[in-house]
């Protein structure tokens, strides 16, 4: 990824994967909700990050299990590992950037052994193997997620908190992040506009030459969770040459179809949607409600064709979905790109490509 003059840099990375990947990329879907499924106890600060010191094992099994049913990416179990959060636990600067880096590491062992299985398959030597590019991304959620207290779903983080707060709390994490050598830098749950441009500063001040995407929460389907206008939020990400893609995750699936129209106004980069299940978190508790009107897993999936055609090039799950969900997500795009006479590229035989 270049400096300065290259200013499609990260867009075209992201267009050209998106391509490779057969017109729509499936992102993947809810790490944390799956590490639960598997047992881990995630009543803690640090949510799944906990499980990078006690199940890392799990983690990696996760990813597979992403890969196993369709995804292209596959995103770091990073979101809430923080050196602050680890350091509160008594746990040393070098062990919590040491952690940082085993997620992504993770993520690449699972790439390398999904692989691994395929190379050694019966379509190992298939001339006409069509090919399934994947790319682990590095989560790196908000100080919302560090505060523990649900405010990635507000963007309230109080009056002290500045750009600079956000810019000083976020630096080092990302430099160790980018240095861990992911393909791609994922800013998830974004819930204001002032995050926004302190990621973007950090992108050009740290020189990160790994495509990034912004990803907001909305609660209204016009702005980010803190009340910012969608469309000023994506004008921060379009403004810069290291952000690849934009678009909202998180966030209940009834919102996202009128989210893509909005980003689309402002931005001609590939929008990314992986909406939760619909249902509301509950911070204290740390537990997941029903919503009014929420829409169930399997109205998410029947919309997957219809936020393609609005625009949306990368498409996966983030909380309460599943492998299941990431399946039924896979097929649906395969499904709108035979409608779209799509180039039929999607397949389920991979091949590792990197950006
Ligand atoms: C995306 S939310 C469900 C992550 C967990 C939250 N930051 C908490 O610690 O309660
Ligand atoms: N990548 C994170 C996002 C949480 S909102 C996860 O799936 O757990
Ligand atoms: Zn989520």
């Amino acid at each position: 990824m270049g400096r300065g003059g290259d200013v499609d840099g990260a867009a075209g990375a992201l267009r050209r994967f998106v391509r490779e990947a057969g017109g729509c990329a499936v992102v993947d879907g809810g790490l944390a909700t799956e590490l639960e499924a598997h047992g881990a106890d995630l009543h803690d600060e640090l949510w799944s990050a906990s499980c990078l010191v006690s199940a890392p094992h799990l983690i990696r099994k996760v990813h597979l299990d992403y890969l196993d049913t369709g995804a292209n990416i596959i995103t770091s179990a990073s979101y809430q590992a923080t050196i602050q959060g680890f350091q509160a636990r008594g746990l040393s600067r070098e062990r919590s950037e040491a952690l940082l880096r085993r997620s992504v590491h993770i993520a690449q062992e699972a790439r390398a052994i999904f692989a691994e299985g395929w190379s050694k398959g019966p379509y190992a030597n298939h001339r006409s193997s069509p090919r399934r590019p994947v790319l682990v991304a590095a989560s790196i959620g908000s100080y919302g997620a560090y505060l523990a207290d649900g405010s990635e779903y507000t963007g309230d983080y109080g009056i002290s908190v500045t750009k600079e707060t956000l810019k000083s709390f976020h630096r080092r994490r990302l430099q160790v992040l980018a240095d861990a050598g992911p393909d791609l830098i994922a800013f998830e749950t974004i819930p204001n506009k002032l995050e926004a441009q302190a990621y973007a500063e950090l992108l050009e001040e740290n020189d990160v030459r790994i495509p990034a995407w912004f990803s907001f929460t909305s609660k209204d389907g016009h702005s980010a969770a803190s009340g910012d206008p969608i469309t000023e939020c994506a004008a921060v990400a379009d403004a810069c040459a290291r952000v690849g893609a934009v678009g909202v995750n998180c966030t209940a699936p009834r919102l996202v179809h009128g989210l893509i129209l909005s980003i689309r106004k402002v931005t001609s980069k590939p929008v990314v949607v992986y909406p939760n299940s619909g249902e509301t978190y509950v911070a204290e508790t740390k537990e997941w409600v029903e919503s009014e009107g929420g829409a169930s897993e399997t109205d998410f999936v029947s919309c997957v064709g219809k936020w393609r055609q609005a625009g949306a090039a990368l498409v996966g799950g983030c909380c309460r979905t599943s492998p299941a969900t990431v399946r039924a997500i896979s097929w649906a795009l395969r499904e709108s790109d035979d409608a779209v006479g799509g180039d039929g590229d999607r397949d389920d035989f991979p091949a590792v490509a990197v950006l």
